[in-house]
């Protein structure tokens, strides 16, 4: 367990980024407060796992994309244009079946590891949905519960929409006064999330290597989803400056977050070879600016690779982004270009990963105090209470969210 507190280190870690007249060791600035960690012991009655959702067949891919794109009157044309990628897997995401996989095994080592807590399963987008889960919960007696998101970074999809969308389903179900719902923190950089990456990309390279490719020819590209460049500045604490990246982006505290965790893999896996942070996924209309490089344009333009391994460091598993924009699109775009392409596990139902969820679940029962819990980058522990204001989506309008300090 590596918990990281000197102020110093994220400028530093920063390495790349550009000072932009930003006060990098702000960034820590949650990390060295406490104020908004938990650390006094909380009786929770269940565990709510909450995750995005997927179409299970073609007559559900349609109403799947109307729900994601609920309140922004996108026409069923535009849909059928996403629905392709469904459509190409029989209409069938593999989340759901993903999550089932992952409550299953969370279920057993909580068991193990003598936690009595039973585990609910809600997705903000398909059935089962939040607010069923939570009146499972209500029907079951359960008041307090924590959630865990399927989700490990800050930003305005991957944590702020989850702590809206329980807000609705609180109010859908009717249950605001009977029910109160905490988040665990954002885990990007627990031991746990980071550990499958690293066992991944060492696996790759011992591959490459085996194919006869030197080190020198060989890059790893880090790939996450890309987000509009607003909600990407954004993205965590909105007290904290956050630095811009070495494209003079304003990458906000998801950026930042996602640039560490690759810098560590990098590290423990492959040691002197040459990495980058790379978006997939952009959507939206081409006038908003999103975070860059595309990963199939940063494949183009990589000169003097012979290989390239894809690190899908922004996920949790093997969800339609991963199957579609990286083993379709851009292994494609990369064997175009003659290279030899690999793309690593993302954490499923890795062991280090579920026992790490255990872990985050533990860290606020026990009010586990901050230096005794796992962070491996610089940034250090995220806290177990988002910041007003954090992660705020300013396009769409103020929408209020729980599980975290008000508005
Ligand atoms: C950061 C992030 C994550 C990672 C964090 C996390 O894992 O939660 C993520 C995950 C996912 N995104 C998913 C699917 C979709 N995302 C869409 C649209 C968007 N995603 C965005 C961001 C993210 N998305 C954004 C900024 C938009 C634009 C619209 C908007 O401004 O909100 C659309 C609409 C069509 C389109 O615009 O392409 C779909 C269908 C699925 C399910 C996959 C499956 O079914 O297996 C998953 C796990
Ligand atoms: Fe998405």
């Amino acid at each position: 367990m590596t918990v990281t507190t000197d102020p110093k280190k994220p400028a530093e870690a920063a390495g790349v980024f550009l000072e932009a007249g930003a006060v990098v060791p702000s960034a820590t600035a949650h990390a060295q407060s406490g104020k908004a960690h938990v650390e006094v012991p909380t009786r929770y009655d269940a565990i709510l796992l909450s995750s995005f959702g997927g179409p299970e067949g073609q007559d559900d891919v349609i109403p799947f994309l109307r729900n994601v794109t609920r309140g922004r009157g996108i026409p069923d044309e535009r849909l059928e244009e996403v629905a392709v990628h469904y459509r190409h897997f029989g209409g069938r995401s593999p989340i759901n079946d993903q999550n089932r996989e992952l409550k299953a095994a969370l279920e057993a080592r909580l068991a193990e590891r003598g936690v009595d807590l039973p585990v609910v399963w809600g997705n903000r987008n398909w059935h089962p949905y939040l607010n069923d889960a939570m009146l499972e919960a209500d029907a079951a007696g359960h008041a307090k519960l924590l959630a865990i998101a399927t989700s490990a970074y800050s930003s305005y999809s991957s944590c702020r929409q989850y702590r809206e969308d329980w807000a609705d389903a609180l109010e859908d179900a009717g249950l605001q006064q009977r029910m109160q719902i905490d988040k665990v923190r954002a885990f990007y950089n627990h031991e746990g999330f980071v550990t499958p990456f690293v066992e991944g990309l060492r696996a790759a390279v011992a591959e490459a290597h085996d194919a006869g490719f030197a080190d020198s020819e060989i890059e790893v590209l880090f790939a996450t989803h890309s987000i509009p460049i607003d909600d990407a500045a954004r993205s965590g604490d909105p007290s904290v400056e956050w630095p811009a990246d070495a494209r003079g982006q304003t990458g906000g505290a998801y950026a930042l977050q996602h640039h560490q965790v690759s810098e560590h893999v990098a590290a423990e896996a492959a040691p002197g070879i040459a990495w980058q942070l790379v978006y997939q996924s952009r959507s939206g209309p081409a006038s908003q600016p999103w975070l860059e490089p595309d990963i199939n344009d940063a494949i183009d333009e990589l000169a003097g690779r012979k290989a390239v391994i894809i690190v899908p460091i922004g996920f949790i598993s093997d969800h339609m982004e991963v199957m579609w924009d990286l083993d379709e699109e851009a292994t494609e775009t990369a064997e175009n270009r003659g290279l030899w392409v690999r793309r690593t596990p993302t954490p499923g139902v890795h062991p280090a990963f579920v026992d790490g969820l255990v872990d985050l679940v533990l860290e606020r029962v026990e009010g586990r105090p901050v230096a005794e819990r796992s962070a491996v980058t610089a940034l250090g522990v995220e806290p177990d209470v988002c910041r007003a204001g954090c992660c705020e989506n300013t396009r769409r309008g103020f929408r209020p969210a729980i599980a975290g300090l008000q508005p």
